[in-house]
């Protein structure tokens, strides 16, 4: 049948009892009152139209989105709900099986009264409820935590549910854009119905033995050459094919020697390369291929695959990449995170997936891919602790030996950074030749616990040249340890782009973000102490705003792949070689440029030298450039903004702790005085609030720091006084036509520019690019000799400070 005679008979069907059922529901929920927790919420009718519900078929969506919180609720209420609900449960008008159902086994609950007064579960609320029919909730809104400062400080109902969803095993998403709306969005777009209506008509085709699968009709119309690298190693038509239609055109290195080995000599692979290098396909792709031919032979698969990986973002990057290359095998690839829903991933897991990228997730044990990435992450004392269960769990030594036999286990290890140092590969050749084991270091430890299936595991190493990305550029900064905010500020308004800031402690994360937000930086913070979705969150307004800056600590360091990131800081070192190789690998991703920046100070020249000799840099790293000319005006900025900072933290401080004392008091019936009430300053009160001079203060100081805000930064040297005059127009344009660019006095070339600019010409490494860069490169004014004579001296004096202040901490108290 053609594309459009199939949607006229579409049309022309009347909706199925889906629809009835929808209606039904509706009719059932619509406008109930239930409780959960302590207050009560009501709930509204569907706004799903019926045409949508005969598309979902057996599945349906209803949105209960907008969730009103009702007040007080009594036992007139619940006896109401429960008439109500049977009321629903007749078979008059358009009223279905599901709702019966619903209402005869609601029993003493009084209909979808649940939960008690203490806390009910959305699961509770659909307990009673067919799931096998019904639907999954996607999510359920938690309440937020009592900001301080609001009365009473118990937690609220949850007044909110966010989403509802067609069950995972329900019907494929008929397009890509309504999987994620599935995903991601209550809306169901007409639009959507269209291409799901186009997109049905390549179902046979492209369904194969799962039947509901239903491909992305321009990954069915992608041509693959009959020379595809992709297929000369063996991989599915169908995935080769993906990755076409993804413009991954031929794999990287670890790729095609990682899939020589996995799929055509069915071997067990450690696996080093570069960071960016495409590790994550290297062994995704095996297992995609393993999934696609079971389900070609419609062979019962189960779990086919479990990737550990060391943090929470990972998985779920990994999740979405491996989503996307299986895009026309599978889309039976859950994360399983901590932090997030149990309930959700619980049932996600019900749906037997084909591949699970779980942080801890236990019990599954008879996967037929385990894959270990960031594998010396993993391996650090305490970091991962519960890997050891996590292994013994699922090591087919624990199965009937008759069963184990039957589990052809491939175990795939992958790291960017397994250095030389842990004399894996002599190791690992060792092994082969005598048999043996693999020796007593962390690494040979990690071997062992793996327990390979394979007795000569092959051993992949393409850091051997370099361990750091092609196309990264490294520089240094030596500053003060005092002067590191001011170099950050600098490069991040020299050198507009976006980037990742890594420092070293989460305190470090809570000072920057407000002092660069208060600079009007685009700044987000991310660390290990934030709640789940606020570190997603956070994460996705990094991805999708431009120029903007993400400060992290090395939570982000491993494997996160944010497109387009052009510059790394290490605002101070890490604390080992392989972190420095992380964390600057989060740009020059997939053969691009970036650079990366290490702010050192006089006190961190012992960890840069390790650095630097682990990494084989003999020479160092080049010295970035820096013009001091406008250290003053930023170390203006810095210091207005540091004191409104300090201000307002200490006013948001006073107030929280003035309502928990105030709510204490309550709770002990305890009248506080009028000064104790209102924290006047006068009453030595600890919980005192600003002085109104101190607020003055802030107030003047916060209309400063926009005024310099709305200035560009100037070199010393350059006035702005005279900018009205007639006799300097032309430096008035050039000044008003960039007053977006921060410092409009420079040109503006980029960080790799510009330190090409200073590098020595190597013919090697486009030695040609780095001269015509050097060419264009503006030059930077010099530092005269006084000027670097008082930094050395100030740079010896702090380093002494520093020394001073180790040895005062070492002393016994
Ligand atoms: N064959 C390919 N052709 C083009 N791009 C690719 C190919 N394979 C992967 N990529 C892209 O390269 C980027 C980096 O891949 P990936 O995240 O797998 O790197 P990685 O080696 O795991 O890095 P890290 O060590 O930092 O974890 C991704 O954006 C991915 O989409």
């Amino acid at each position: 049948m053609g594309r459009k005679s199939k949607k006229a008979a579409a049309a022309a069907t009347p909706a199925p009892t889906a629809a009835q059922d929808i209606g039904a529901l509706a009719t059932a929920l619509g406008g109930k009152t239930v409780s959960m927790g302590p207050g009560k919420v009501r709930w509204r009718p569907s706004r799903i139209s019926p045409r949508a519900a005969a598309r979902a078929e057996d599945a349906f969506f209803l949105s209960l989105e907008e969730i009103d919180d009702t007040g007080d609720f009594t036992a007139e209420d619940l006896a109401a709900d429960a008439d109500a609900d049977t009321d629903a449960g007749s078979d008059g008008d358009g009223t279905g099986p599901r709702a019966r159902k619903k209402s005869a086994a609601s029993g003493s609950h009084g209909g979808v009264t649940v939960g008690g007064g203490d806390g009910g579960d959305i699961e509770d609320v659909f307990g009673d409820i067919d799931m096998s029919t019904f639907v999954h909730i996607d999510e359920f809104v938690e309440p937020e935590p009592e900001p301080p400062g609001k009365k009473g400080g118990a937690v609220q109902p949850a007044k909110r549910l966010k989403r509802i969803s067609a069950e995972e095993s329900t019907p494929i998403p008929r397009t890509y854009a309504d999987a994620d709306a599935n995903e991601d969005d209550e809306v169901h777009d007409p639009a959507q119905e269209e291409d799901a209506a186009d997109a049905d008509g390549h179902e046979a085709e492209a369904g194969g033995s799962q039947g509901e699968l239903v491909v992305d009709p321009e990954i069915l119309a992608t041509k693959v050459p009959a020379s595809s690298p992709w297929l000369a190693l063996g991989l599915h038509a169908r995935i080769a094919q993906t990755l076409h239609w993804l413009k991954f055109a031929e794999p990287t290195d670890i790729q095609t020697q990682t899939l020589s080995q996995a799929l055509i000599h069915h071997r067990d692979v450690i696996g080093a390369a570069q960071t960016g290098s495409g590790k994550t396909l290297a062994f995704g792709l095996p297992i995609l291929h393993h999934v696609a031919g079971a389900l070609d032979s419609q062979k019962d698969l189960g779990c086919a695959g479990l990737i550990i990986t060391p943090t929470r973002e990972l998985a779920v990057q990994i999740t979405d990449h491996l989503k996307k290359a299986g895009a026309a095998v599978t889309r039976k690839i859950v994360a399983v995170v901590g932090g997030m829903s149990a309930q959700k991933q619980k049932r996600q897991l019900a749906t037997k997936p084909h591949i699970v990228d779980p942080e801890l997730q236990k019990s599954i044990q008879r996967v037929k891919f385990l894959v270990i990435d960031e594998a010396d992450r993993m391996l650090e004392a305490g970091h991962f602790k519960d890997l050891d269960e996590i292994l013994a769990r699922i090591s087919v030594n624990v199965l009937p030996a008759d069963e184990a036999a039957k589990i052809k286990r491939r175990t795939l290890v992958f790291s960017a950074t397994m250095l030389e140092d842990d004399g894996i590969k002599q190791r690992v050749t060792a092994a082969k030749k005598k048999n043996k084991g693999f020796g007593n270091s962390i690494f040979g430890k990690l071997l062992e616990k793996v327990n390979f299936r394979d007795p000569h595991p092959v051993y992949i190493n393409l850091t051997t040249k370099s361990v750091m990305a092609k196309g990264l550029l490294e520089a240094k900064i030596d500053c003060l340890k005092t002067e590191k905010d001011h170099m950050l500020y600098y490069v991040l308004c020299r050198y507009p782009g976006k980037t990742i800031v890594f420092v070293n402690s989460i305190d470090a994360i809570r000072r920057l973000v407000p002092i660069l937000t208060l600079l009007k930086v685009q700044v987000v913070g991310l660390h290990a102490e934030m709640q789940q979705r606020q570190r997603l969150k956070n994460l996705d307004r990094f991805r999708a705003t431009p120029n903007a800056v993400l400060v992290a600590s090395d939570v982000a360091s491993r494997g996160l792949d944010i497109p387009k990131v052009d510059h790394v800081v290490h605002y101070q070192l890490p604390r080992s070689a392989d972190i420095y190789v992380h964390r600057s690998g989060r740009t020059a991703r997939a053969n691009n440029e970036g650079i990366s920046v290490a702010l050192c100070s006089p006190d961190e020249l012992t960890m840069y030298k390790k650095v630097c000799h682990i990494l084989g840099k003999a020479d160092g790293m080049p010295d970035f450039p820096v013009d001091l000319s406008v250290l003053t005006a930023i170390k203006e900025r810095l210091a207005l903004a540091r004191e409104v900072d300090l201000l307002q933290h200490r006013e948001k401080k006073a107030a929280s702790e003035r309502d928990w004392f105030r709510k204490a008091a309550e709770e002990a019936d305890i009248a506080l005085s009028d000064d104790e009430e209102d924290g006047d300053e006068g009453s030595g009160s600890k919980l005192a609030a600003l002085s109104a001079k101190d607020v003055q203060k802030m107030h003047r100081m916060r209309r400063e720091l926009a005024a310099l805000l709305a200035r560009p930064l100037i070199p010393k040297g350059v006035s702005t006084k005279y900018l009205t005059s007639n006799t300097v127009d032309s430096l008035v344009d050039v000044l008003m036509a960039s007053r977006d660019r921060i410092m409009p006095a420079f040109q503006s070339t980029s960080a790799i520019d510009d330190l090409r600019g200073k590098l020595p010409r190597n013919e090697d490494a486009g030695g040609a690019a780095a001269d015509a860069a050097s060419a264009a490169a503006p030059k930077q004014p010099k530092a005269t000799k006084q000027q670097k004579q008082q930094r050395r001296k100030q740079m010896k004096q702090q380093a002494k400070d520093d020394a001073r202040g180790q040895k005062r901490k070492q002393r016994p108290e």
